[in-house]
């Protein structure tokens, strides 16, 4: 191993309540709202097909005629009480916020800079009433925050010059400003997730990225950093130059998830990914024809896809200017709320399993209970279950209790038949497993 000031702070998974939460809550929502939902796409009567959030860079719009946008910035729906009702009847645990994008508009009134929402007609503190209205109903708030700003004039994406290195520093420090003002005005705030951070600037200052997450935990004991925050001495982001993650959950998985075979190894410490509806939309987009839009069986399967791997999920909206929500949304926020009313056992609070993936679905585990998440049933009518050396299944029911039969077809294989009335959406199996350590072994390995 090299000599590392600012490298990984910590080997393997917290274990501290705060994580447990972190780690247990599982389901999250990301909510990206910024001056980007305005135009939602479209700059000069033009559309652009690319990310919404990213407008300012498709159309090469100057900084200052994008900050314009204030002026229009005054969402006459937006009633966070409403976002708190449907946050929590989808079952999302906590909802992570963008505070700044890279824009560089804020949510809340900082006092470091004069973009932000009280210089615009709505006036009032939006994060402040979010943060208010979300724990109001025991959801988590995380802060998204960019580090890239493209509305301050000392940011630099790489440092040539000693004046950019002057400049850049004045950055920081303003930074620096802006997360203490986050974390001493919304205490309550339980997960920091940085993003704009690739650029060489921010990989040289690698002891920035380490004094950020230092400050951050001490001024909110228990706070989750995610990984993308950071840079050691050398540049390395998201593990260390020895291999270790840094920060407190590997946040790499945007729009991809871990193959369930061949990335195992991500189920040796934590992490999160996040997803959104569309193929690449999060911020509100006007036309959502112009690329795949996920139907809600198909976001299921990305959450459940990731508690299987002992990863958190977090699914994105992108709310229109005028702050509610479009149709789209809604329609997978209710379709995953009815699946989760019936079937979150399976999912808080629940881990990898370390059985050997199926094609029928997915499992998660929660102590010696395994769930069976079937997505794809079989024409057989059999789900086919290997379990790992030595552990038996003893029962097998759906979680309204209905009995199905498992019966033994060679050492540690089993089928679990379907059961009698199948749901016509995604459902549930519980095993109950017994490590069985004298197992008479009455199958013979065939001599080849
Ligand atoms: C250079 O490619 C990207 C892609 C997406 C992002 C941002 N991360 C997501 C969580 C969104 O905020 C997106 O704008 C930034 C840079």
């Amino acid at each position: 191993e090299v000599e590392l000031k600012y490298g990984a702070d910590r080997l393997g998974k917290r274990q501290d309540p705060a994580m447990q939460k972190f780690r247990e809550n599982r389901l999250g929502a990301f909510i990206h709202w910024g001056l980007y939902a305005i135009p939602g796409g479209e700059w000069n009567n033009k559309t652009y097909h690319g990310a919404a959030e990213w407008l300012k860079a498709w159309a090469k719009v100057p900084t200052m005629d994008w900050l314009e946008l204030m002026k229009q910035w005054n969402p006459q729906q937006f009633d966070a009480k409403k976002w708190a009702k449907m946050a929590k009847e989808m079952g999302v645990k906590y909802v992570k916020i963008t505070t700044k994008h890279h824009e560089g508009f804020c949510l809340w009134p900082s006092k470091y800079t004069e973009y932000t929402v009280a210089n615009t007609p709505y006036k009032k503190d939006i994060l402040g009433e979010l943060v208010k209205a979300y724990n109001a109903v025991g959801i988590d708030v995380h802060f998204y925050f960019s580090v890239l700003d493209w509305s301050h004039p000392d940011w630099r994406s790489s440092i040539k010059t000693q004046e950019d290195s002057i400049a850049f520093q004045r950055f920081l420090t303003f930074t620096d400003n802006q997360l203490k003002e986050l974390a001493t005005r919304y205490p309550t705030v339980k997960d920091f997730w940085f993003d704009g951070t690739w650029d060489a600037s921010i990989k040289q200052n690698g002891w920035w990225t380490a004094h950020v997450e230092r400050m951050l935990k001490e001024m909110l004991p228990g706070v989750t950093i995610n990984s993308r925050l950071r840079a050691d001495d050398y540049g390395k982001r998201h593990f260390d130059s020895n291999g270790h993650l840094m920060g407190d959950y590997e946040s790499a998985y945007e729009r991809r998830l871990p193959d369930p075979v061949k990335d195992l190894h991500v189920t040796k410490w934590d992490w999160e990914a996040c997803m959104t509806i569309p193929e690449n939309q999060w911020g509100y987009h006007k036309d959502w024809s112009l690329s795949y839009v996920k139907n809600p069986t198909e976001v299921l399967a990305r959450i459940v896809h990731a508690v299987s791997m002992g990863g958190n999920m977090v699914v994105n909206f992108g709310p229109q200017p005028d702050g509610d929500f479009r149709p789209e949304e809604k329609k997978i926020a209710d379709f995953i709320g009815k699946w989760m009313k019936k079937n979150s056992e399976c999912i808080y609070g629940c881990d990898y399993a370390g059985w050997e993936k199926q094609d029928w679905g997915y499992y998660t585990r929660k102590s010696n209970q395994v769930y069976m998440v079937v997505f794809n049933p079989p024409y057989s009518g059999q789900l086919t279950v290997k379990t790992p050396k030595g552990i038996t299944i003893t029962t097998a029911k759906t979680l309204t209790g209905e009995q199905t039969q498992v019966t033994e077809t060679t050492r540690n294989e089993y089928n679990v038949s379907l059961p009698k009335n199948m749901p016509q959406e995604p459902f549930v199996i519980k095993l109950e497993v017994k490590d069985a350590q004298k197992t008479q072994d009455k199958y013979r390995e065939a001599l080849t």
